[in-house]
């Protein structure tokens, strides 16, 4: 019933439409099916004509762009409020034309701009000198305050930037001096930051001259030096930062506990010295005394001029006695102590190599160790779940290692583990870090890398390394691995990612070696 009515209606609108002479568009039949139906007429969305509006709107800034896109899309949608906005937005970014009496400086500096042949007007409005005063704002704190004329010359242009009355032509003059300024500035700071990096090496250098203990600072002041050189970013400057907290940390121990038992050696020494001086001096006067008492025997006539002669003798030579049993009694303790400090050194030792574990880097091949990665991979987590990001972890195994090591032997291993670290460095980029996982294991954290890009950069350090060989004596060494690659899930834990990695690469090494699988 209702669809012949339907029907009829529809009839009923083609005849009115020839009736009325009306051009049957969709918007004509709608609006006279309407009438016949009795539904209140609703004006159609004129999306053709604003199309055609927005086609042909000038576009010459970015904000005017920008609000062209807004008006297409809400054509698109068919939203009155949204062509409503775009267009307001637009004539916030069209340029202001006109000399009414209530025309700004700015305004009519413009206009009369616009009456210069030569010239285009550009959209000088308050609201781009607002913005561009934002701009610097923003880039201020990058060029520092050391230059207080530049800093109050910034203040002075912010602030007439941001007078609803400033005149066009004076800011523009003003802008043209401080970009000269503002270019000595950005050059100054680029100089500084050169020479701080220089000196941060200079003093790299020096610290690990100044080392105590060689071997463990050496692979630490080469990971300096190259985390240290340019392109620097905030990543580097961290990972720069808990290196240098290692290496001082270490230093500082180990020179403070050395000097204490060098400081002890010396009280221990002096103590003898002065107690030997003491000894010769005593036994230097007993002997005199006996020689003394030797004379008076010989020159004695009667047992009466022995006796005190001879009591002098026993005297001296029990005081003699005592004296060397001191002697030895304080010898025996210092001869104590002497072991307990060699005890202490042994203790020393053992410290510094807890210590060394303690560190974050791994003393071979500078990579991070577990540690260092357990604290680098917490991190990127909170990135990446703060950026909303991805983050994907690779675990690499060198294959045939242990063949490596008996056949060519373990130092040569050692060079293959620095070799393959050194060439993952270079090939990685600055935000990924390194780490030494095991033995001969790595894992590479690629932070906003999803698992299709963390397979391909695995790859590509595959391929990388087989171009490059290392020598052991005169033979040339190539070396592969078998990698595992997962990408991290949005609550996964950090281990479970490893450990997926893990399997993948258990995997990679079952189906061959030499390749790359993904978790
Ligand atoms: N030179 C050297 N060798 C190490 C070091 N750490 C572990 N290794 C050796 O690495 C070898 C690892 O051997 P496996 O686990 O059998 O692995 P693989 O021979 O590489 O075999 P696949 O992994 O199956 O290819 C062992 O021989 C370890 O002694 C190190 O710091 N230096």
């Amino acid at each position: 019933m209702v669809e012949k009515r339907s029907f009829e209606i529809a009839r009923e609108t083609l005849k009115q439409l020839t009736a009325r002479k009306l051009v049957p568009t969709p918007a004509n039949y709608q609006s006279v099916y309407n009438e016949i139906a009795g539904i209140p007429s609703v004006q159609p969305f004129p999306a053709d004509f604003l199309r055609d509006l927005s086609q042909s709107l000038p576009l010459k800034t970015p904000g005017q762009q920008k609000q062209k896109g807004l008006l297409d899309y809400a054509i698109d949608r068919l939203s009155w409020d949204g062509v409503k906005a775009a267009l307001v937005g637009y004539g916030a970014f069209a340029p202001v034309v006109g000399s009414d009496a209530g025309t700004s400086p700015l305004a009519s500096s413009l206009s009369a701009n616009a009456e210069q042949p030569s010239s285009n007007p550009p959209a000088l409005t308050a609201e781009f000198f607002a913005q561009i005063a934002r701009l610097i704002e923003y880039a201020q704190p990058a060029l520092g305050t050391d230059d207080e004329r530049f800093v109050e010359q910034t203040g002075f242009l912010l602030q007439a930037m941001r007078k609803p009355d400033a005149d066009a032509y004076t800011l523009k003059t003003m802008l043209v001096n401080y970009s000269h300024r503002l270019s000595f500035a950005a050059e100054d700071q680029a100089e500084i930051r050169k020479g701080l990096l220089k000196l941060l090496h200079l003093i790299f250098t020096n610290i690990g001259e100044l080392s105590l203990d060689e071997q463990w600072l050496k692979g630490q002041m080469d990971a300096l030096m190259s985390v240290s050189t340019p392109p620097l970013s905030l990543r580097r400057m961290d990972e720069l930062e808990r290196l240098l907290t290692d290496v001082i940390f270490k230093q500082k121990d180990a020179k403070y506990k050395w000097l204490e038992a060098q400081d002890e050696m010396r009280r221990m020494l002096a103590a003898f010295i002065e107690r030997l001086a003491q000894m010769t001096q005593s036994t230097g006067t007993f002997q005199s005394k006996l020689e003394e008492s030797a004379r008076l025997i010989e020159q004695a006539r009667s047992i009466a001029d022995i006796a005190p002669v001879l009591k002098e003798v026993v005297g001296t030579t029990r005081n003699m006695a005592q004296e060397s049993q001191l002697s030895r009694e304080q010898l025996g303790a210092m001869q104590e102590r002497a072991k307990q400090t060699e005890v202490e050194l042994a203790k020393l030792h053992k410290e510094l190599d807890r210590v060394s574990l303690q560190a974050r880097h791994d003393a071979l091949t500078g990579a991070l160790n577990r540690k260092g990665l357990d604290e680098a991979l917490n991190r990127e987590i909170s990135t990446m779940r703060r950026n909303e990001s991805v983050l994907s972890v690779a675990l690499l195994d060198i294959d045939n290692f242990k063949k490596l090591n008996d056949t060519l032997g373990h130092a040569t291993g050692d060079v293959a583990l620095t070799h393959l670290a050194g060439v993952a460095k270079e090939c990685m980029r600055p935000q990924d870090t390194l780490a030494r996982y095991g033995g001969e294991e790595f894992v590479i954290l690629l932070p906003d890398t999803p698992l299709d890009k963390g397979i391909e950069a695995m790859t590509r350090l595959q391929r990388e390394l087989t171009k490059r060989f290392f020598l052991a004596g005169t033979e040339k060494v190539l070396i592969t691995f078998s990698a595992g690659v997962a990408q991290v899930a949005a609550e996964e834990e950090p281990a479970d990612a490893i450990r997926r990695a893990d399997q993948a690469m258990y995997l990679a090494k079952r189906a061959g070696k030499n390749r790359v699988l993904g978790a």
